[in-house]
């Protein structure tokens, strides 16, 4: 190939090819883990699930086989005992382009591929600092944005779990309450595989690196990362659509911390949505996330009604 244009380190898997990668490798899901899937939201497409994420799933089992043989090898060679260290696959993308969703469904998927296996998703959001810290730092306005997160901690973290530590414990972030909730820890123990899923994942924040932790990323843990991708307009589309839905379900709470828009016109609701993008999310996602993309080993590159167009996949 002459032109430099087509020299690119990644394969493009078109959807209408992907797909048919679920006959080939004979990709079975049960009726209970349908069952389980249609529970995480009642508009994810079944035939999205066949079609996409049973073959990404699958792809993802070569991997973490690939990741066990080698550790096993690698241990017989040093005649190490062989210890349990936890597969850890980052999830990358915008707000609202839908991690949670691709997380919860590959949860699913990936528990059933051995009897016993804990599968746990950690969202960043956990990392986030307490209001109260990120007004005293007057970043209360730049939730999701790199200053807004404790980097130590969140390193710590997974510097624990890589060490093999077996039972640990991640913060927890209430959308409700809008701030971390520091009773609510949540409980990890004897993990397999982490979903380690938020904005920041793939970001390189050397110039904020402490000193313990040496110039340690985030990404050094992974062992496969996918980053979630779609058009702005597109993103920000799915954000003022979920804002609208909280408005009539979540916002009612009385605990909720945005219990004010509960009662407000639907076209009051879009301006307030659409100045939440303009100013936050969507400038976030310009200032900081987009640019991580080619970080990723995968990225599933999604179109307006959710459904994955192609797969560009690091070509190793
Ligand atoms: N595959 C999908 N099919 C249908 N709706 C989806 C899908 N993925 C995400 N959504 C919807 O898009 C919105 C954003 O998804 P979510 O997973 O909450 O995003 P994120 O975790 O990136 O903020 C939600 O309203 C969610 O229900
Ligand atoms: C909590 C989030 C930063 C997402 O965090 P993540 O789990 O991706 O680290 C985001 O959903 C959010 O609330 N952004 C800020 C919008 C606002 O301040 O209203």
């Amino acid at each position: 190939m002459e032109s430099s244009d087509y020299e690119t380190p990644f394969v493009t898997i078109e959807r209408e090819k992907w797909r048919k990668l679920r006959d080939r490798k004979k990709i079975t899901i049960t009726e209970d883990q349908l069952r389980e899937i249609r529970g995480i939201n009642e508009n994810i497409s079944m035939k999205e699930v066949k079609d996409i994420y049973a073959p990404l799933t699958r792809l993802l089992k070569v991997y973490y086989d690939n990741y066990r043989r080698l550790n096993r090898t690698r241990k017989a060679f040093l005649e190490m005992e062989n210890e349990r260290v936890p597969y850890i696959i980052g999830i990358a993308g915008s707000v609202a382009v839908g991690k949670s969703t691709t997380a919860r469904i590959m949860k699913e998927l990936i528990s059933s591929w051995e009897n016993s296996l804990n599968v746990y998703i950690v969202t960043t959001d956990g990392f986030l600092y307490p209001n109260e810290e990120l007004k005293r730092r007057n970043i209360i306005e730049r939730k999701g944005f790199p200053e807004s997160y404790d980097l130590k901690s969140m390193i710590k973290f997974l510097y624990r779990i890589k060490s093999g530590v077996s039972h640990l414990k991640a913060p927890f972030y209430s959308h409700l309450k809008y701030d971390i909730v520091p009773e609510e820890e949540i409980e990890i123990v004897n993990p397999d595989i982490i979903l380690f899923e938020g904005l920041n994942v793939l970001q390189s924040h050397s110039d904020r690196i402490n000193d313990n932790f040496h110039d340690l990323m985030v990404s050094d843990f992974f062992d496969f990362s996918i980053y979630v991708d779609a058009e702005e307009e597109t993103i920000k589309e799915w954000f003022i659509q979920r804002f609208l839905k909280l408005k009539e379900t979540a916002f009612k709470d009385p605990n909720s911390y945005f219990r004010k828009y509960a009662s407000i016109p639907d076209e009051d609701a879009i301006k307030i949505g659409l100045d939440i993008w303009e100013r936050i999310n969507g400038l976030n996602l310009r200032m900081n996330i987009e640019r991580t993309k080619y970080h990723a080993q995968l990225i599933l590159r999604k179109r307006e009604n959710h459904d994955v167009n192609y797969i560009q996949l690091r070509k190793i």
